[in-house]
């Protein structure tokens, strides 16, 4: 009798949430999830913000913001302001990103030695969230290759990482199978996979339409696929790091059985802290550890992530002297003026424009080059024409500008008008290239003339709502 009650009290609630009763049904049954309250947090209009500090540009963005318990840089805001309005997101001072899936940070700082200089690859990336994250963790002379498959997806990516700042990452476009001529050549490999998308369905209500349980046995085989195509690039003891944003044992467990069943691998069990209300899980089959998240329990939406190490030998990469650097005593002579004074850092002229990437890659980028087809190299510091630099946007944001490139710090409203590629009117005595700031922080380049300012804020990132202001 309670049963019945009980039941169709739930049943009733999963309607007015429109969940899926199957997925309810699968966590109740496997998962022995507290109901009332998980449904709960699908209808009473709660929503998270957080955000991540950028560690490489110091500001004063949400200074007094509350920390998150998993990840050093990771803030809970107390309420979600316009984003697009603030210079500083521009500038790269943060990153909007989802606070379950920062829990990135405490698993690879559990499995990887992060002081070593690393290779990792971060297969499906855009638009950059767990990117610009490890990117925060790894030295400088680490590379960090953010790859993803769908073209138009791309631009973005390059756009986070070129404004989160340093010069060791790369950003590839290819299919998963592609990184099969790369054979054992990554220390570490994160796998944030597509996915059912169930554990978004409080932030993005309009995906639960969207979700069925053949959807669910797609994304399982197109994961498996996904993993089984990649996993040769990775070394012998390297770390094979897996997540979705799905609540189904068949693309977490699941997949996590199979790993261990098809390839050499071993699960990896990370601490946690109680308090924080993760649940840990362990595989039917194998006992492979994983981590759930669920909105109820935690303060972050649906989450799942597993650590592996490969056990299996891979061939080691032979990778050759880089061919001799062919940038021209004289064009160096004119970007040396634009950087920071560094030995750390070469620079490589690739079809008539000029990157600079940490110098102990240099061999690391024709390897790449030669296998992938690369969107981003570096930093594009530009082109020279004639006697100076054209410099590029990548440049501005990057963590390479010469302090004594002529910057102008713009107020509130005049940054806003300048990243909209409004006219600026500015007093300036200065003539030429200047660095625009909002805090000291550069958006991007301007050039300076006699009678007015040209604007040089990229189009394709410029802001276009017209109520941002
Ligand atoms: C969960 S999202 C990644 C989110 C990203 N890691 C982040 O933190 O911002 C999954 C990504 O996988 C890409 N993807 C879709 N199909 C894929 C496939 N067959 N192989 C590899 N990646 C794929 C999607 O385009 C998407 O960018």
């Amino acid at each position: 009798m309670f049963c019945h009650i009980k039941y169709s009290r739930i049943f009733e609630s999963i309607m007015t949430s429109k969940l899926p009763p199957a997925l309810i049904r699968s966590l109740i049954e496997n998962y022995h999830i507290e109901d009332e309250e998980f449904i709960a947090t699908h209808t009473n209009g709660e929503q998270l913000t957080s955000i991540r500090l950028n560690p490489f540009k110091h500001s004063q963005a949400f200074a007094n913001s509350e920390q998150m318990p998993w990840c050093t840089n990771g803030r809970y805001l107390a309420e979600r302001p316009s984003f697009t309005a603030d210079p500083l997101f521009h500038a790269g001072c943060y990153y909007v990103q989802e606070a379950s899936s920062m829990f990135l940070e405490h698993v690879m700082k559990n499995t990887i030695d992060l002081s070593e200089n690393l290779k990792v690859l971060d297969l499906c990336a855009a638009p950059g969230g767990k990117s610009t994250l490890i990117s925060s963790l790894l030295t400088k002379d680490s590379l960090l290759l953010a790859n993803e498959i769908i073209k138009t997806r791309v631009p973005v990516l390059c756009d986070n990482l070129n404004k989160w700042g340093p010069e060791n990452t790369f950003v590839s476009n290819n299919d998963p199978k592609d990184f099969k001529r790369l054979e054992g050549y990554f220390d570490a490999i994160v796998v944030d996979a597509p996915c059912s998308g169930s554990g978004m369905f409080r932030k993005d209500p309009a995906a639960i339409n969207e979700w069925s349980e053949s959807a669910v046995q797609l994304c399982s085989q197109r994961q498996q696929r996904i993993l089984a195509d990649v996993i040769d690039a990775l070394k012998q003891n390297g770390t094979l790091i897996y997540s979705t944003c799905s609540y189904s044992k068949q693309e977490n467990e699941e997949i996590s059985d199979w790993l261990f069943e098809t390839f050499e691998l071993e699960s990896i069990r990370i601490p946690i802290e109680s308090e924080w209300g993760i649940v840990e899980t362990q595989s039917d089959d194998h006992q492979c550890y994983g981590y759930r998240f669920y909105p109820h329990k935690v303060r972050g939406e649906g989450f799942f992530i597993a650590a592996f190490r490969k056990k299996s030998i891979s061939a080691f990469p032979q990778i050759r002297r880089a061919r001799e650097n062919t940038v021209n005593t004289k064009s160096e002579e004119i970007i040396k003026r634009w950087l920071i004074d560094s030995q750390e850092i070469r620079l490589i002229n690739l079809q008539e424009e000029f990157f600079a990437i940490p110098a102990r890659l240099e061999a690391d980028l024709s390897y790449l080059q030669s296998r992938l087809y690369l969107k981003k190299s570096g930093v594009r510091i530009g082109k020279v024409m004639g006697k100076d630099l054209v410099p590029n946007h990548e440049l501005a944001v990057s963590l390479l500008n010469n302090p004594a490139v002529h910057r102008i710090n713009l107020t509130h409203d005049q940054s806003i008008s300048y990243l909209k590629r409004e006219e600026l009117r500015l007093e300036s005595d200065h003539r030429g290239w200047a660095l625009m700031c909002f805090e000291e922080h550069p958006l991007g380049w301007a050039k300076i003339l006699d009678n007015r300012l040209n604007n040089y804020f990229p189009k394709e990132i410029r802001i276009t709502n017209p109520n941002v202001v």
